[in-house]
């Protein structure tokens, strides 16, 4: 049998103890105990040794334990502090009544009659102060303190190596103990001193480790190919800020102030106000009246104040408005990547925030046809054949559409909106060619792209699928 030099003293030991703890062997080897425990393992896997694997459980008190452990628990504390048929409004003032008062009735320790609280007779010494002077794991005292934070339960795997009847045979048999010989110089080769040299062994059908490099997260490379993509479809990107007011979320869309999206239920209000560019007027007046652009606008009454009242930006459509007021002269062929925020309640398709691919395109002459044009194109480079169009509404587009693509198994998946921007979105800021706009979900995209079923997949910190995930082209 080929043993290597660190099994073989392994079992030298062994021959003379039997059996003996892992910190015992680490000790007369004179080696760390993890490579013990490793060689050890190697013989067993050779039947030389059984190893027995033991789990022992300490218990030891948190910071919080300990400075009980001194003090005493609160409502000890807090019952030691009072003498007979207290107030409850005088207790209230112990610094601890707080933590003590739930335990002080949990405990039958105190009766709370009109107001007052009177302690009753049996408040002798309960199994969790017996455990925070001296805790043991698995008591039920203990496992109190373990409940309320105040101890906690450290594990420690401790091994027993002992040799077998086929172990004791190899020793008794003579080991060599020479050092073995990783690499040999050219004098031993060539003098054929190698033939008697005790060589180290090299298993070959033993699988290494596994070693895994630094990766890019599998929805951040997808968003990294999208946004390769739109490069080389001539597109530039913009940012914005996640936190927008009303204004630029909604009423600069001529989304009407009483409009259902707005509601509490949909979008995260926040406290905060962010104040209204100068020219706001002309976004009431469109509401109101519809301005110049020959509609009759939604009538009624525009509140600034409400345009004012910020949200986490619940479309990025609220940064292609902003994008376009700052560049209103064609040619304008933008997008973005942004996570978007809504009151979603969160299952395997719906969660709160998720990334929007958003993009315009303003032109002369453009018409809806190069929208969908678009879309055939992105998709299929995306690597989606086949994509369909179904009527849309949207307050800011039209006409608007929600394009969908064929995934084998699913069907036609809906993957957001799109339409050209509606007059009245575009007059206030100077713009008269047309702009195609969408907001896509991305999220979606990749799950699709991936196969996963539950859109938070992708969000979670789980390393073994990040690392089986193929690495995909860039
Ligand atoms: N903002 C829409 C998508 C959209 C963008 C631009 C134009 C039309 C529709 C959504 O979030 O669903």
């Amino acid at each position: 049998m080929d043993l290597t030099i660190n099994e073989k003293r392994v079992l030298g030991v062994l021959a003379e103890l039997k059996s003996a703890d892992a910190v015992t062997l680490a000790e007369k080897l004179d080696a760390p105990e993890g490579a013990v425990i490793q060689w050890a393992h190697l013989c067993a896997d050779r039947g030389l040794v059984t190893l027995d694997k033991t789990v022992v459980e300490t218990a030891v008190l948190t910071e919080e334990g300990k400075k009980y452990a001194a003090e005493g628990l609160p409502e000890r504390q807090v019952l030691a502090s009072i003498e007979g048929p207290t107030p409850m409004a005088e207790l209230t003032k112990h610094p601890l009544s707080k933590i003590a008062v739930g335990w002080l009735r949990k405990k039958n320790w105190i009766v709370i009659d009109k107001g007052m609280v009177v302690p009753t007779p049996d408040v002798s010494e309960g199994v969790d102060e017996v455990a925070l002077k001296n805790p043991i794991a698995g008591t039920e005292g203990c496992n109190e303190l373990v409940k309320r934070g105040l101890a906690e339960v450290l594990e420690s795997v401790s091994w027993t190596v002992s040799i077998t009847p086929a172990g004791a045979e190899i020793v008794a048999a003579g080991l060599d103990l020479r050092e073995e010989i990783g690499t040999l110089s050219s004098e031993q080769i060539l003098s054929g001193e190698w033939k008697s040299l005790p060589l180290r062994r090299y298993s070959v059908d033993k699988l290494p480790k596994k070693i895994y490099g630094g990766r890019v997260h599998p929805n951040q490379q997808i968003l990294d190919e999208i946004r390769t993509l739109l490069f080389e479809m001539g597109f530039t990107e913009f940012h914005g800020s996640i936190v927008q007011n009303a204004f630029w979320n909604f009423d600069s869309l001529y989304q009407p102030q009483d409009h259902p999206a707005r509601e509490m239920q949909d979008t995260f209000h926040l406290a905060e106000e962010m104040d209204l560019p100068t020219d706001w007027e002309k976004i009431k007046n469109i509401h109101m009246t519809g301005g110049q652009t020959g509609s009759t606008g939604w009538g009624g009454d525009w509140s600034p104040d409400i345009a004012r009242k910020c949200v986490l930006r619940t479309h990025s459509t609220s940064l292609s408005i902003q994008h376009l007021a700052r560049n209103p002269n064609p040619p304008v062929k933008a997008f973005s990547i942004s996570r978007v925020y809504r009151r979603e309640t969160i299952d395997p398709t719906h969660l709160p925030e998720f990334e929007q691919l958003e993009g315009i395109v303003m032109d002369k002459d453009l018409t809806f046809g190069h929208l969908l044009g678009f879309f055939k194109e992105f998709f299929g480079r995306m690597g989606f054949e086949s994509v369909r169009f179904r009527p849309g509404y949207f307050p800011y587009t039209e006409p608007s559409v929600e394009p969908e693509v064929w995934v084998d198994g699913l069907g036609w998946v809906e993957l957001g909106g799109a339409g050209v921007f509606r007059k009245e979105v575009t007059a206030p800021w100077g713009i008269d060619c047309p702009v195609l706009a969408w907001g896509l979900g991305v999220s979606r995209v990749s799950m699709l792209r991936m196969g996963l079923k539950d859109l938070r997949q992708l969000y979670r910190s789980d390393i073994d699928w990040i690392r089986a995930s193929p690495v995909r082209r860039v």
